[in-house]
């Protein structure tokens, strides 16, 4: 298969001056100046295939976006190696930045003050784009982010939708085959972020451009990725297929049952309860312990039952309990 990024045991270390409080400490900090040393990022390798969709999560302050910023070259590594699309990121930066895009959701690369459309024009310059590849790259990207209301608007009277679809736009316009979307979904309401997931899809399904995807939306990462790398305290934490870690960490079900009376259910084997009011029951198992169908079973047999629903753990669920709990 195609690698287009490998990297291997990344560390990155940041050094931090620590000023002491005070006019007399601002003074000895000016002669003897102390440092402290942060590891956002301590051993992380990973290798990526063409054409990978892959969602890259953790909690904040996991070090997502300094892992990101070493990827595209921004930042160097204190230790660890990064080859992406066989080049060294940072030495063969030129090289390199010609094939990647990349979309920050905190940060826009249009100018703030230009039409839309100059700012395009603008890339157009930068990345010497011949201009029937350009007209058509754009005519393309305005009819799919439905662009066409707004790309002669200065990016200031945007709304944020809007500016995020510009913003995408722009960092696709030289056809990078590689992308790294970092939170592009951050601030949108359902419909804007519904929008970019599906331009994203669509990049990666039908146009097969590499896509690493940084999100604390799980819904980003069900409708775009079919891999995640979770990563936490700068290490990674899990590597595998979405279906894998909802089938691996998924297996919690909830059974709420409201009974026609104040109920006292005997305790079942691997089955915890919760009292709730109008005489439900909130019953916690594990699907590989018990069958739903054996406990509905016993409980019909019993009492007499006004309704029952059931609840399975979604990613979300999941994903938080990883962050608090470990793997
Ligand atoms: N330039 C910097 N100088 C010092 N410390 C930094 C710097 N950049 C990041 N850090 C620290 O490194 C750690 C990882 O930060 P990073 O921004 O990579 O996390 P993140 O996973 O992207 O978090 P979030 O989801 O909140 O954006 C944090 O503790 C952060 O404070």
């Amino acid at each position: 298969m195609d690698t287009v990024i490998e990297c291997s045991a990344l560390k990155k270390e940041f050094k931090i001056n620590k000023r002491p409080k005070g006019f007399l400490g601002h003074m000895a900090n000016l002669i003897v100046p102390k440092f402290e040393y942060k590891q956002a990022v301590s051993d992380i390798s990973f290798r990526i295939n063409r054409g990978d969709a892959v969602g890259f999560i953790g909690a904040n302050g996991a070090g997502k976006s300094t892992t990101i910023k070493m990827l595209t070259g921004i930042l160097a590594p204190t230790e660890g190696s990064i080859t992406a699309l066989g080049v060294h990121p940072q030495k063969d930066r030129k090289q390199y930045v010609a094939k990647i895009g990349a979309v920050f959701g905190q940060k826009s690369q249009l100018s703030w003050d230009l039409p839309v459309l100059d700012s395009f024009y603008l890339l157009q310059k930068i990345y010497q784009i011949p201009d029937q590849q350009f007209n058509q790259t754009l005519e393309q990207f305005t009819d799919i982010l439905d662009m066409s209301g707004f790309i002669e608007q200065p990016v200031r009277q945007l709304s944020l939708g809007q500016r995020m679809r510009a913003d995408i736009a722009a960092s696709l316009l030289h056809k990078p085959e590689l992308v790294f979307f970092d939170e592009p979904t951050i601030g949108l309401d359902v419909v804007a972020k519904e929008k970019i997931r599906e331009f994203v899809r669509y990049l990666n399904r039908e146009m097969q451009v590499t896509v690493i995807f940084t999100t604390h939306d799980m819904q980003d990462i069900e409708q775009v990725c079919q891999r995640l790398i979770i990563i936490d305290k700068g290490r990674k934490l899990y590597d595998g297929t979405v279906e894998g870690i909802k089938s691996t960490f998924g297996n919690e079900k909830k059974l709420i049952v409201q009974f026609e009376s104040p109920a006292c259910v005997y305790s079942i084997p691997g089955v915890s309860q919760k009292l709730k009011p109008n005489h439900v029951i909130e019953f916690s198992f594990s699907s590989d312990q018990v069958a739903v169908k054996d406990l509905v079973q016993a409980l019909l047999a019993e009492h007499a039952v006004l309704d029952i629903s059931i609840t399975e753990q979604g990613i979300e669920q999941i994903i938080r309990e990883i962050y608090e709990k470990g793997i």
